[in-house]
């Protein structure tokens, strides 16, 4: 699986926040992106995984070959985790739940409500459903949020192992998840313009003057 980002821009808002941003990402690495809040993580990521369309440029994996996950777990609060992960086997057309459970230790609660999970719980079976998709491309928004530190270790060995099959990942995160091979790209040199009629609120160096 390669990856290759070319001259993307892309907007919030209708508003252009990032632009000529080039990248690249072979099977088996990691890209790690960075940047002040507001520089545009998350517009470049829901870019790059087909949830918006760009602004310009080029993209050359199409949304199919990527597993989202956000700050929203997307779970279906009345059925199980062992349900949950079920009907995202059904919907990806895999049979990777059991593997799913297994590594992100999810066994013990296979047969508790979603709606009854506390929220790092709930996190890992949102992250659990990365690994039900069979996607060669991870696209992750700050996926640690929740997690405690036994949590994020397990994460983090789930993303190795993803990287160790062939897939890659490219994620936002404030936390390192000690991914000894992932390299890192500062979105800062491709912050666009603040556009004429943008509100001075919208732009998140509005009276930053050093
Ligand atoms: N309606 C809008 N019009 C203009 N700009 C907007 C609008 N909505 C959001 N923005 C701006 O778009 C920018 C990009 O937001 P984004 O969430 O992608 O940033 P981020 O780098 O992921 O931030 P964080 O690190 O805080 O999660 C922000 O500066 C935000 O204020």
């Amino acid at each position: 699986m390669d990856l290759t980002v070319t001259n993307l821009a892309c907007a919030r808002g209708g508003v252009t926040v990032l632009e000529r941003v080039s990248f690249g990402l072979s099977g088996g690495a990691a890209l790690i992106l960075r940047g002040p809040n507001g520089i545009g993580k998350t517009t470049l990521l829901r870019t790059v995984a087909g949830l918006q369309p760009a602004v310009a440029g080029e993209i050359s994996m199409p949304p199919e070959a990527v597993a989202y996950a956000a700050h929203a777990d997307g779970l279906k609060a009345t059925l199980t985790v062992a349900e949950n992960l079920a009907f995202w086997a059904a919907i990806y057309g895999t049979d990777r739940a059991p593997h799913a459970i297994q590594r992100m230790n999810l066994a013990a609660l296979a047969d508790r409500q979603a709606q009854n999970l506390s929220a790092g719980q709930k996190r890992r079976l949102g992250l659990a459903r990365l690994l039900v998709t069979g996607r060669p491309l991870w696209v992750l928004d700050e996926p640690t949020v929740s997690l405690d530190a036994a949590s994020v270790a397990l994460f983090a060995e789930a993303v190795r192992a993803h990287l160790a099959e062939g897939g890659a990942a490219l994620m936002a995160t404030h936390i390192d998840l000690g991914l000894a091979e992932a390299e890192v790209l500062d979105l800062a040199p491709y912050r666009a313009e603040t556009p004429a009629g943008a509100e001075p609120a919208d732009d998140p160096f509005a009276g930053v003057t050093a």
